[in-house]
C-alpha cells in the first residue's frame, strides 16, 4: 500500500528492486537520489534473524548505490517494527541467539553510520528493537495520534544492551533515556514529541512522507563529505563502547537471556501477547 503511494508520489522510481520473500522492498528515486526501505514482514515486523541480515544486507547495498538520502518505513497497517522477535528468546538455541545478537549489532552500526542521511517514517507501533531502528536514523516523523514508541525492555524483564541505552540517551538526554528506560516507558507520538524522541508529528502517512523527503531535500546543498564526517564526530561515542566490546555485549546477552529468570519472565510476556 504505501509502496504504491510512493511509486504514484513521484512517478520516477525506475530502479525497482524486491529482496527475498519481500520482507523488505526497496526503491530507488534515480532522480530524487532517494532511497526507500519499506518493511514488510506480517504480522508486526519481528526482527528475527533472517530479517535482520535483509535489512544489514539492504544498507551495504544501497552504500554502493550512492544514494543521496533514505526513508526507512513500514508496509503494515498500524506497526512500524515491533522489534526482535520474541519467540527467538524463549527457549533459545544459544548458537542462533548469538548469531541474532551479532546481526542487530552490524545491522545497527550500518544504520547508525550510513554515509548519507535517514529518516524513519514512523507509521505505527515501535516498541523495543523498533524504537532503535528509529532513533537510529537522522531524522524521525511519527504518525499520530495513536500509536506508540519507545524501549520497554524492562516490561519483558530483560536489559537494552548498553548501546540501546546510549542511542536513546543521544537523542532525549541522560535524564529522560534514564526514566524512560527503567520504566519501559511506551511513549505516544504526541509525548514522543513532547520528550524529542520524534522530530515531528503528522496526522497521516501522506504527510509524513511529505515531511522525510523535505528532510532530506536539506542536504541538497550540504557537502557529502562534510555531512559524514560530522555524524561520525557526533555518534563516535556512541558507537565506539560497542566497536570495542562486541563479544562482551553478546555475552552479557546470551548469558542473561539462558538464565531461567529471564526466561520466565518472557514465557510470561509472550503468554500475555497471545492473551
Ligand atoms: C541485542 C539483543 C538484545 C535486545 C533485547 C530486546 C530488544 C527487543 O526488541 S525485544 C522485543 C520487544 N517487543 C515488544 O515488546 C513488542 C510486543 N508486541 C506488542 O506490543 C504488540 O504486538 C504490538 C503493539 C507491536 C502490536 O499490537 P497488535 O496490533 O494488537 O498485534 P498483536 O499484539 O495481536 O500481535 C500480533 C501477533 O504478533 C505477535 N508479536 C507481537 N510482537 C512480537 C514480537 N516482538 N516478536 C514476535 N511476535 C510478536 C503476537 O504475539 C501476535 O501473535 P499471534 O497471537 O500468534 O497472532
Amino acid at each position: 500500500m504505501l509502496r504504491r503511494y510512493i511509486l504514484n508520489k513521484t512517478n520516477t522510481f525506475i530502479n525497482y528492486r524486491y529482496a527475498s520473500q519481500s520482507m523488505l522492498q526497496s526503491t530507488i528515486d534515480d532522480k530524487l537520489g532517494i532511497a526507500t526501505l519499506v518493511m514488510n514482514k506480517p504480522p508486526v515486523n519481528s526482527l528475527n534473524l533472517e530479517f535482520l541480515e535483509e535489512i544489514k544486507s539492504q544498507l551495504t547495498q544501497f552504500k554502493n548505490d550512492k544514494i543521496r538520502g533514505m526513508i526507512l518505513t513500514s508496509d503494515l497497517q498500524k506497526i512500524f517494527c515491533a522489534g526482535l522477535d520474541i519467540t527467538e528468546f524463549s527457549n533459545p538455541n544459544p548458537e542462533r541467539l548469538s548469531k541474532i545478537c551479532t546481526t542487530f549489532q552490524d545491522t545497527w552500526l550500518a544504520l547508525y553510520l550510513t554515509q548519507f542521511p535517514t529518516v524513519a517514517v514512523i507509521n505505527g507501533h515501535s516498541p523495543a528493537g523498533g524504537c532503535l531502528l528509529a532513533m537510529s536514523c537522522d531524522y524521525r516523523v511519527m504518525v499520530g495520534p495513536n500509536y506508540t514508541i519507545g524501549l520497554n525492555e524492562t516490561k519483558l524483564g530483560i536489559v537494552a544492551p548498553k548501546w540501546f541505552q546510549d542511542c536513546m540517551v543521544a537523542v532525549i538526554g541522560q535524564r529522560k533515556a534514564e526514566v524512560s528506560l527503567t520504566t519501559g516507558k511506551m511513549y505516544t507520538t504526541d509525548q514522543a514529541l513532547q520528550i524529542g524522541l520524534v522530530d515531528e508529528s503528522v496526522p497521516d502517512v501522506d504527510n509524513a512522507i511529505n515531511k522525510g523527503i523535505q528532510f532530506l531535500n536539506n542536504f541538497q546543498k550540504i557537502s557529502p563529505w562534510a555531512y559524514k564526517m560530522t555524524k561520525d564526530i557526533r555518534r563516535q561515542p556512541t558507537v565506539q563502547w560497542l566497536i570495542d566490546n562486541k563479544q562482551k555485549d553478546l555475552d552479557f546477552v546470551v548469558k542473561s537471556m539462558m538464565s531461567p529468570n529471564v526466561q520466565k519472565s518472557i514465557g510470561l510476556y509472550l503468554q500475555s501477547l497471545k492473551k
